[in-house]
Formats: C-alpha cells, sequence, structure tokens
C-alpha cells in the first residue's frame, strides 16, 4: 500500500483497546455432535478460540447424538476435519497447532442419545453435574422444542449459582406463526435471558464492521438518510447449488433460508440509528425498531416488488452443472425458489422515500455478499460536456465476502488540459489493515454465549420482524401470485429481477467484478 502523507503510524496500536478475556469455566453440551456443522464449524472455532487462549483449562465438550460413536471414534473423526480445515487454510500459514488440538480432542466426548429419549437428558445431567453450561442445538430445527423441553424436564436449565445457555441455530421457524410458537415454546423452560438464537452472519467480522464504519467515524453518518441516499442494494450471491441439503432446501426455498435472518440482519445493521450503548438490548432494541419499519413498497404490483427464480442446467467457472430438478432429494416439477429479488420500504423518518433492494440465490455467476449504498447524484454538473446523469454514481459498497473491505466510488478529474470527468474508486481492503488468519465467524459467538454477551445474537421479537418482514411474499407465493422464473446457473439470476429497479437509472450492481 502507498504511504499516505498523514500520521497513521500508530494509529491501529492506539485504538487497540482491551483484549477479551479468557471465558468462564464451562462445558459445552453439543446436541448434534456428529453431524456436519460441528465438525466443519464448531470444532475449529473452539479450536480457534484455544489458539487465542480463550478457552478456559476446565472447558470441555460434551457431543450428543444417536450415532455409532465412542470418544476415541468421535475424536479421530474431528481429527481428520480439523487437519482439512487447517490444510485449506495454509495460504495464510496457520498450520496445525498440534499440542493444542491435542488438549480440546482429550476434553471432548461423547455420548450417545435419543433426543426423544429422557434417559438421555438423565444420562447428561448425571455426565454434566454442577457447573456452566452453554447447549448447542446443531441439529434439525423439529429437534429444538423436543431438546429444550428434555433440558428443562430434566432440570437441566436451572441456574444454580451458575449459568445454563441455549444456543438455537436456524432456521428459526418457517413463518412468523411458527417463530412465535416456538419462541412460547421455548419459554416455557427457560428465561430470555438464556436463549442465544444465533445468526451466522452475525459472527462476521465484516457485518460487525457495518456498526463500526457508521458509529464511529463522523464521515459517513451525517449522510446516512433519505436526504442524501437515493437506494440500498443488499446482495448475497452464491456459486454453490443445494449441495447435499436437497431435502432441506425443497421444503425452505431462497427466501425462508436468507432473507428473514441474514439479509434482515444486513438490512438492520445498515439502517438502524445508533443504539444508546453497545449493551445487548439496547443494540436489539434499535433493530426491532428498524425491521418492524420495513414495508413492501406500496407498489400495489407484486412483480414490481418480488421475483422469484430457480436455476437450470448451466456452468459455473468451467464446470457443467445440473438444474436445480436435477439435484438429489428435489421434487422434479418443485416450485421451491433458488433466488429471490425484493423492494422494500423502511417506513421511518431516516429513510422514508429510500428503496432497499434484495436479492439472494445460488449458482449465480459470482461468491459475493455486500451492501451497497447508493447516493444521490451531485444536483448539477459544472463540467462542460458531462451531463449530470452522465457523472459517476457515488457508491459506497461494504464488502462483506469473499473480499472485505469497503469501496467508494466517485468521479476525479482527468488529467490533462480539458477539464473531464472519469470515475475512480478508494478502497480499504480487511486483510491489508488487520491481517488475521481467517476464522469460522463461530468463534465470537461461542465466546459471547460464554462470556453472556447476547449483543449479536437474536432476540424473540427480532426474529419475529425478521418473519414479519418477509410475510407478504410468503403470502404472495402461496396464492400463486410469484410464479418460477427460470435462470441458467453460473448467470445473474432471472431478467425479471432487473425490472424491480427500473426508472431514475437504477440498476443492480455487476455481480461479477
Ligand atoms: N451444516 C452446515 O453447514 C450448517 C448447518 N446449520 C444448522 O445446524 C443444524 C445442524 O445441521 P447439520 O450439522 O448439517 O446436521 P446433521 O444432520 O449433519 O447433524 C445432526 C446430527 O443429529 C443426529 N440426529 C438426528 N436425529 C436424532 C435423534 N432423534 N437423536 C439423536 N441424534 C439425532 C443426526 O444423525 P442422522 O444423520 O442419523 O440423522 C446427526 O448426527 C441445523 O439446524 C442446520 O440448519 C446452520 C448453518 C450451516
Ligand atoms: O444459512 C445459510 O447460509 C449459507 C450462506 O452462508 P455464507 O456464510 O457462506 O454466506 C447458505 O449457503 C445456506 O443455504 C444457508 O442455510
Amino acid at each position: 500500500m502507498e504511504a499516505l502523507d498523514l500520521p497513521l503510524d500508530g494509529v491501529l496500536e492506539a485504538a487497540d483497546g482491551p483484549q477479551p478475556l479468557r471465558a468462564p469455566p464451562c462445558t459445552l453440551v453439543i446436541f448434534g455432535g456428529s453431524g456436519d456443522l460441528t465438525a466443519r464449524l464448531l470444532v475449529p472455532a473452539l479450536y480457534n478460540l484455544a489458539v487465542a487462549q480463550l478457552l478456559d483449562p476446565g472447558f470441555r465438550v460434551i457431543a450428543v447424538d444417536w450415532q455409532d460413536q465412542n470418544d476415541e471414534k468421535l475424536r479421530e473423526k474431528l481429527t481428520v476435519s480439523i487437519q482439512d480445515f487447517a490444510a485449506k487454510r495454509q495460504a495464510h500459514a496457520t498450520l496445525l497447532d498440534v499440542p493444542v488440538w491435542t488438549w480440546l480432542r482429550d476434553h471432548i466426548s461423547y455420548l450417545r442419545g435419543d433426543f426423544q429419549n429422557p434417559d438421555t437428558y438423565a444420562a447428561l445431567a448425571a455426565e454434566i453435574g454442577t457447573g456452566n453450561c452453554v447447549f448447542y442445538l446443531a441439529v434439525a430445527a423439529r429437534f429444538f422444542g423436543t431438546i429444550v423441553e428434555g433440558l428443562g424436564a430434566s432440570g437441566l436449565t436451572r441456574e444454580d449459582g451458575c449459568f445454563r445457555r441455549v444456543i438455537i441455530e436456524k432456521p428459526f421457524g418457517a413463518d412468523l406463526g411458527s417463530a412465535r410458537l416456538l419462541n412460547r415454546d421455548l419459554a416455557k423452560s427457560l428465561s430470555e435471558s438464556q436463549i442465544y438464537r444465533i445468526d451466522h452472519y452475525l459472527g462476521k467480522e465484516t457485518v460487525q464492521n457495518i456498526l463500526a464504519l457508521r458509529f464511529s467515524n463522523g464521515i459517513f453518518e451525517p449522510l446516512w438518510n433519505r436526504q442524501n441516499i437515493d437506494h440500498v442494494q443488499i446482495t448475497a450471491a452464491e456459486t454453490v447449488g443445494v449441495e447435499a441439503r436437497g431435502r432441506f432446501y425443497e421444503g425452505t426455498g431462497a427466501l425462508r433460508d436468507m432473507v428473514p435472518n441474514h439479509i434482515m440482519q444486513l438490512l438492520a445493521m445498515t439502517a438502524m440509528e445508533a443504539p444508546s450503548s453497545f449493551d445487548a438490548d439496547a443494540v436489539r432494541d434499535e433493530k426491532s425498531k428498524v425491521l418492524q419499519a420495513i414495508h413492501h413498497m406500496p407498489q400495489g404490483n407484486l412483480p414490481l416488488t418480488y421475483v422469484r427464480g430457480q436455476y437450470t442446467a448451466g456452468t459455473i467457472g468451467d464446470r457443467a452443472v445440473p438444474g436445480y430438478l436435477e439435484e438429489p432429494d428435489i421434487d422434479p416439477h418443485s416450485d421451491t425458489e433458488t433466488y429471490v429479488a425484493m423492494k422494500v420500504a423502511v417506513d421511518n423518518w431516516r429513510w422514508a422515500g429510500v428503496p432497499f433492494y434484495l436479492r439472494t440465490g445460488k449458482r449465480l455467476s459470482a461468491r459475493k455478499t455486500e451492501v451497497a449504498i447508493h447516493f444521490k447524484q451531485a444536483p448539477y454538473a459544472l463540467f462542460r460536456d458531462t451531463p449530470v446523469e452522465k457523472l459517476t454514481p457515488n457508491i459506497m459498497v461494504l464488502h462483506i465476502q469473499p473480499s472485505e473491505g469497503c469501496t467508494i466510488q466517485f468521479s476525479a478529474k482527468r488529467p490533462g488540459p480539458i477539464v473531464k470527468l472519469g470515475g475512480v474508486r478508494m478502497k480499504f481492503d480487511y486483510a491489508d489493515w488487520f491481517p488475521v488468519a481467517p476464522s469460522t465467524g463461530y468463534e465470537t459467538l461461542i465466546y459471547d454465549c460464554m462470556i453472556g454477551d447476547a449483543t449479536l445474537f437474536q432476540r424473540a421479537d427480532n426474529v419475529e420482524a425478521g418473519w414479519a418482514a418477509v410475510e407478504p411474499a410468503l403470502e404472495a407465493r402461496a396464492e400463486g401470485l410469484a410464479p418460477i422464473r427460470p435462470y441458467v446457473a453460473g448467470t445473474r439470476g432471472p431478467a425479471e429481477a432487473d425490472t424491480l429497479l427500473e426508472g431514475k437509472g437504477r440498476s443492480w450492481l455487476r455481480l461479477r467484478t
């Protein structure tokens, strides 16, 4: 990076602040302990926490499910996946730290049992005894209620001089009604302060950075409103298909899978008011308010606010891939969407009249998650030969993944005797400034739960507000008002999504740059 003529040396160190403390002693019970999430993401996250010395020496993991496992078999399986995890990160020079892994693996044990059998909870209670416990529900959603009920009935949720917390995975319900019912069921055995509803997007550094960027700088927030912003685009594009998750995805679809949770969290972080502090409830109060203000644009014409798509056979890179209907476990006549684009309004003082365009899909031309703030044009072009509509649009893109950082696009004078403008970009790249080994995103979330910080977890009203925001779209589908638009795998999605942005020269940002 070129040197700046500014006194930046030492700026990062000065701002470093207090370092995180080791989490308190705790037993982490993972229901679904031989499952995919545990091996691919949770155990690598625990390993990273151990490397960072954030786990207490008394920390241990009890993995629970009904597979044919025992302590040693599970530890061997997890050793294979942690080696795989480390190998993928070799480029970042993080080879497996063997002593740390050996310590962690020796603190993992297995308990075999059926989630639906009360004996499983009795055996678990005997194994845990007293002390702090986090129960991680890495299981299919149909077990959330059953497991929490089992924990409650066996006394495992009682906090007698210790904490007992439960992390709930997604999907949290399938619509507003079922999310409300689940919240009600959980509340029979747990207080709200014991419930940690996870959204792994909130564990991503760059998602958390949205708040840091907005509220720790004097330069952005004064512009962050309807006077200066024309519209906002939120994109979560994937190149992967449904992979081995056909059975789950068939009943879920892109809207339920991504929008009420991840996309709404991105929207909330982008649009919420400044909380009075970073206290968990102060942040979640503001999120709730902004999510409750979301409405579909009152166009009275659904195709202009909501588009559903489904991929057909195509090419990703140089690899031919099947269409959704040809994927394993998919009904060949399926009406499930793999792409969704929506136009919503945030009906409040700050955002009145500013459309938020949301899109997410699988098998698109690029993997890219970003929030793009499109500012209004300068009101008048002083420059000869440059009509105002030809000025480079001022866009600030918050890159969430795979690139992480922020780009600002604006106009500058081209060199030369004639005054001509050209579009230029200023880019902040996370990796340049803060070079750290990549994480799974679950490190912060598991650590925060152990220290009792619920800021990055969803409160009951947050999840319900997320579902309420997509209810009109779910209803439209149920009424057959939102037909599936096919798109070829490896493209930008259905062309119909472009119509959402028509007028005023707006268009979706390109997926492939
Ligand atoms: N995998 C991922 O990348 C992600 C997963 N999630 C969420 O995490 C959760 C877990 O997902 P994942 O790890 O993929 O699921 P898996 O199916 O891989 O793991 C669940 C485990 O629980 C076992 N199990 C099922 N029923 C019972 C039962 N009645 N009693 C005891 N054990 C049982 C399963 O065994 P069996 O195989 O025999 O059924 C399996 O070993 C889900 O809510 C998912 O939505 C969220 C983000 C990413
Ligand atoms: O929760 C989910 O998220 C992933 C996308 O997560 P990312 O961290 O890779 O952006 C998505 O593929 C999956 O379908 C969904 O269930």
